[in-house]
């Protein structure tokens, strides 16, 4: 009964997907909510229609009230690491496989690759701006 909380990628929680096994985060908090999906008074359907994806936002929009909110502890199985937090967009998770394999650990932090290759612009830029005066 450890006080640490279990840390999910986003790609882990995208795998419970179905209504045999869905999950959702909202506010960086993975819930299970398999159980819910029949009992949730918004519907099974929006609940699967946000399976294995970040809800915070349309959890928020709906305006849900107390009695929602408490009930998420019910369904808490853990935490989205904010070392592998990417924006729900698609097109940005799209970068990060060819970052990795250029990185021997599958720990690597993509934040310091991205803060090297800034870092390589610019000192190039400085260079060729020096040298084109
Ligand atoms: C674990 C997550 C969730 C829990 C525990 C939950 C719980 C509830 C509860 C208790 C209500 C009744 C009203 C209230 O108390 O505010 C409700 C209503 C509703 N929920 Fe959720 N909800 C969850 C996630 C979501 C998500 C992700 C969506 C949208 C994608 C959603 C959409 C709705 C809607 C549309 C209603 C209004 C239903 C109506 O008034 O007819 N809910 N929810």
């Amino acid at each position: 009964m450890g006080m640490e909380s279990k840390m999910f990628s986003y790609s882990e929680v995208s795998a419970h997907n179905s209504s045999e096994d869905c999950w959702i985060i909202i506010n960086s908090k993975v819930y299970n909510v398999t159980s819910f999906l029949n009992d949730h008074p918004g519907g099974d359907d929006v609940l699967l229609g946000q399976a294995g994806k970040d809800a915070s936002e349309e959890f928020e929009d709906v305006g849900h009230g107390s009695a929602a909110r408490l009930m998420l502890d019910e369904f808490y199985v853990g935490e989205v690491d904010p070392a592998l937090n990417r924006p729900t967009t698609t097109t940005n998770t799209a970068l990060a496989p060819a970052i990795d394999i250029k990185h021997n650990s599958p720990k690597s932090n993509n934040k310091f690759l991205y803060f090297l290759l800034a870092l390589t612009v610019i000192v190039f830029g400085v260079e060729t701006g020096e040298s084109a005066t």
